[in-house]
């Protein structure tokens, strides 16, 4: 789609991404670290800006280190200490958020299963939201940026959240002075008008020139403003440049305080409670966004599935790396962009690593995440984008190592049933069902189709995979009455046995977090060992 007249190309988030390379640069020396500085004064109104991706200058190493948002946050406390709660609906218990409530009756359902072992990590109990989903409403002169409150489509602003990274709380305060100073007005619901309906905070740490225990604080923020319009084209898409400039800015590298990492615009005009639409411009900053999972170089783009407590789930995933046997074929149902497989695949030498996600947008990240492995892996490692709950015997086939890492609804029934059915006792009927299956494909090439790699990293040859199925299965869960329900399915016909089982606290104090009801605070993992 053609720019306005009189503005540059558009970027494409199809484009492909240039290798951010890491700088080694001086470091700076050990400092007394300011208070934030005071809000940037007010400018008078600028010209429109041309909306084009602004970035980043090399920082020059003579300058003195930059001030940082400093935290009020006692890491010893296990109280909430919040003041909005009661009054958003994001967090439901304010003290002993190291003892979620529900984990005696998880550690005695494990037990209950013959688990010794169980674990519960209880991470970080503030400041550990990493991504955020947040409605903009209100006033351009009082405007709110927060969650629903409770049953209601009241938005309750949460500038001081305890939940958030410091640095997502920042870049709000400077995105609500940008909203008031240019008179952007927020999205009405009922009415349906307005310019900005939400926006996503995502955070990185992702700095290489700074030391590895100064990148949680000294974190940056992708803000992804949701623009009330159908695309660039719009008339108030003259604001959305207004609004980009102020907070780069005010944000970026040039400013008092380098907190924003990138700006992008999606574009959604539904009546619908769908967030965002289908249109996503990257307009300011670096176009992709890295992380450090796993000991993986990931690169997550705004689009695609991203945790939100990204300190627990590099927990998580440190522990599920040492339950998948080295030289594996791992299928990885539910990949999202792929995180899992390709942290699996860099530690484990598998000789496969086979990633399936719905969402065809996360194969972007994937590639370039997959770009960033060490050459002669010696792994094959595909992405493909189909519906996991289609054909799962397809996908089970070949794999000795199957994760699963569904949506809070749990598995689909035919995934359930299909782990089920690679049981010991029924694997030679499943061999002979599998070759009767590949000849009914070819008469619906659609499925082939719908199968083949979308991403295929690595030219090693795969080898035969039939005959193989999976020994060990890898549940990753933060639903816990799904989990309960599927898991209960998956030992009935004593075809899978509990083996391990770690519980990791990724969302404390909610049980309940975003636009949609009820989401769990308890993320697990564990691993079932096939009984011979
Ligand atoms: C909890 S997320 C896990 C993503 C990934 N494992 C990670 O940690 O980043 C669940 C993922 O499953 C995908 N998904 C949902 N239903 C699916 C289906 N039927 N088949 C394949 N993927 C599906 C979603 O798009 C989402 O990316």
């Amino acid at each position: 789609m053609p720019p306005p007249a009189g503005l540059l190309p558009w970027p494409s988030p199809t484009a492909p991404a240039p290798r951010i390379t890491t700088t080694t640069q001086p470091r700076p020396p050990p400092r007394v670290r300011p208070p934030p500085p005071p809000p940037p004064p007010r400018r008078a109104p600028q010209p429109p800006p041309r909306l084009k991706p602004v970035v980043a200058p090399k920082p020059a190493t003579s300058l003195p280190p930059p001030p940082v948002i400093v935290s009020t946050m006692d890491p010893a406390s296990t109280c909430l200490n919040c003041p909005h709660f009661g009054s958003c609906s994001g967090c439901t218990h304010e003290f002993d958020l190291d003892k979620p409530p529900v984990l005696q009756e998880v550690a005695d359902f494990f037990s209950g299963h013959g688990i010794e072992d169980f674990t519960f990590s209880r991470g970080r109990l503030s400041e550990w939201r990493c991504r955020a989903k947040l409605a903009v409403r209100g006033t351009p002169e009082k405007p709110l940026i927060g969650l629903y409150q409770e049953g209601t489509h009241t938005v309750q602003d949460i500038p001081d959240c305890r939940a958030h990274h410091p640095s997502i709380n920042y870049a709000i305060k400077l995105l609500k002075q940008g909203i008031s100073e240019l008179s952007v007005q927020p999205f009405d619901e009922d009415a349906g008008t307005g310019e900005l309906r939400y926006v996503q905070m995502t955070v990185t740490t992702y700095n290489t020139s700074i030391p590895v225990a100064q990148r949680y604080e000294q974190a940056r923020v992708q803000v992804s403003l949701v623009w009330n319009s159908r695309d660039e084209r719009s008339k108030n898409s003259e604001k959305l440049s207004l609004l980009q400039e102020f907070l780069w800015t005010n944000g970026g590298p040039r400013s008092n305080l380098h907190v924003i990492h990138s700006i992008w615009a999606n574009f959604q005009t539904s009546t619908s409670n769908i967030i965002f639409g289908h249109k996503w411009r990257h307009i300011g900053g670096e176009a992709d966004l890295w992380e450090r999972f796993g000991g993986v170089d990931i690169c997550l783009d705004p689009y695609s599935f991203g945790q939100a407590n990204t300190l627990s789930f590099n927990s998580l995933l440190h522990k599920l790396i040492k339950y998948v046997p080295r030289g594996s074929t791992v299928v990885d149902l539910y990949s999202g962009a792929g995180v899992i497989g390709l942290a699996i695949a860099a530690s484990r030498k598998c000789r496969s690593v086979r990633c399936v996600e719905i969402n065809k947008m996360s194969k972007l990240s994937f590639e370039k995440s997959a770009s960033r492995l060490p050459p002669n892996l010696g792994c094959t490692i595909t992405w493909h984008n189909t519906d996991a709950s289609a054909e799962p015997i397809h996908w089970l086939e070949g794999s000795s190592v199957a994760i699963v890492d569904p949506p809070r609804k749990g598995l689909h029934p035919s995934v359930i049933n299909a782990l089920q059915r690679v049981a010991l006792s029924e694997r030679k009927a499943f061999k002979a069902k599998s070759s009767l299956t590949k000849v009914k494909d070819e008469k619906r090439p659609w499925i082939l189709r719908a199968r083949e790699p979308a991403v295929h990293v690595d030219s090693t040859i795969m080898e035969e995979s039939s005959g193989i199925w999976p020994e060990t299965l890898i549940y990753i869960s933060c639903g816990w009455d799904s989990f309960k329900k599927d898991c209960k399915s998956l030992i009935s016909n004593e075809a899978w046995y509990l083996e391990n089982a770690h519980a990791f606290n990724f969302f404390p104090g909610t049980d309940r977090y975003g636009f949609q009801p009820l989401y769990w605070k308890l993320s697990l993992c564990f691993t079932a060992t096939f009984m011979g």
